[in-house]
């Protein structure tokens, strides 16, 4: 398992090239085998990189109809809410690839509604659609790409520092309460789906994530600084722009 640090000038040059290096991961993958699995990320670089895929040309070389979808956590809002990582994702770039991209391939973490009242219940339904499409033995998709947005206080997917929800362990999905970041009530992949990952790939911009960054990379405390607990099972990389990397590189 490798980790690549790489440094870009700039938030909006970082989004074009993690959109781009993500196009091009994905055509990769379709070379050799297929579907594939795409994990999304909510925050501001992560939807910026996916209106970058929308603009990238690139993207009309992907089969769309062998690729899915996921999330690595949701504000637990009724569907449609613009706090929705799902809505950000989809103006942003689901709605403009049409029907290249199969909806039963768009796999949303459940939305609050009258059927599904508890976080719980939305993890645990997120839960079984992960296991019917993991390998034999295994909880979740081996996901081809796990793109991960940082906030300042380290924290990745809803796992936040000190939070019980980053103790779950053999499960895929958690229900999170009182998250530090509103809204309180969200959705996350556990640490143990995320390790699932062949390449987890964590974006991060500005220099109010600098400390973070230079925690994680030095290896903290996972309980401090969950970022620090990311990796893929082939590689992990860290795409920063410059302010972000601060003087951690
Ligand atoms: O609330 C969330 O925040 C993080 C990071 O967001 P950012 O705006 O500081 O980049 C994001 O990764 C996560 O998916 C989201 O739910």
């Amino acid at each position: 398992m490798s980790r690549l640090v790489i440094v870009h000038p700039d938030a909006a040059i970082l989004a074009e090239a993690t959109a781009a290096r993500l196009l091009t991961r994905v055509l990769d993958v379709q070379s050799e085998r297929s579907p594939v699995h795409l994990v999304l990320t909510g925050g501001t670089v992560g939807i910026a990189t996916l209106a970058a895929v929308a603009r990238n040309p690139v993207r009309t070389a992907v089969d769309w109809s062998q690729v899915h979808l996921w999330w690595g956590d949701e504000r637990f809002l009724p569907d449609g809410d613009p706090d929705r990582n799902e809505t950000q994702a989809r103006d942003a770039l689901i709605d403009s690839l049409g029907d290249a991209l199969p909806a039963a391939n768009v796999h949303a973490i459940p939305a609050l509604d009258a059927t599904v009242a508890t976080p719980e219940l939305s993890a645990a339904l997120y839960a079984d659609e992960l296991a019917r499409w993991a390998p034999p033995g295994a909880q979740a998709p081996a996901f081809d790409v796990l793109l991960l947005g940082m906030g300042p206080d380290g924290h990745v997917a809803s796992l936040f520092p000190g939070h019980p929800a980053l103790e779950a362990a053999g499960v895929a999905t958690v229900g999170v309460h009182a998250s530090p970041k509103p809204p309180p009530q969200r959705v996350s992949l556990t640490f143990d789906a995320l390790h699932a990952a062949r390449e987890a790939w964590v974006v991060a911009a500005g220099p109010e994530k600098a400390e973070a960054v230079a925690s994680a990379l030095s290896g903290g405390p996972v309980e401090q600084t969950p970022a620090a607990g990311v990796h893929g099972q082939e590689r992990t990389l860290w795409l920063l722009d410059v302010a972000a990397a601060g003087t951690a590189v």
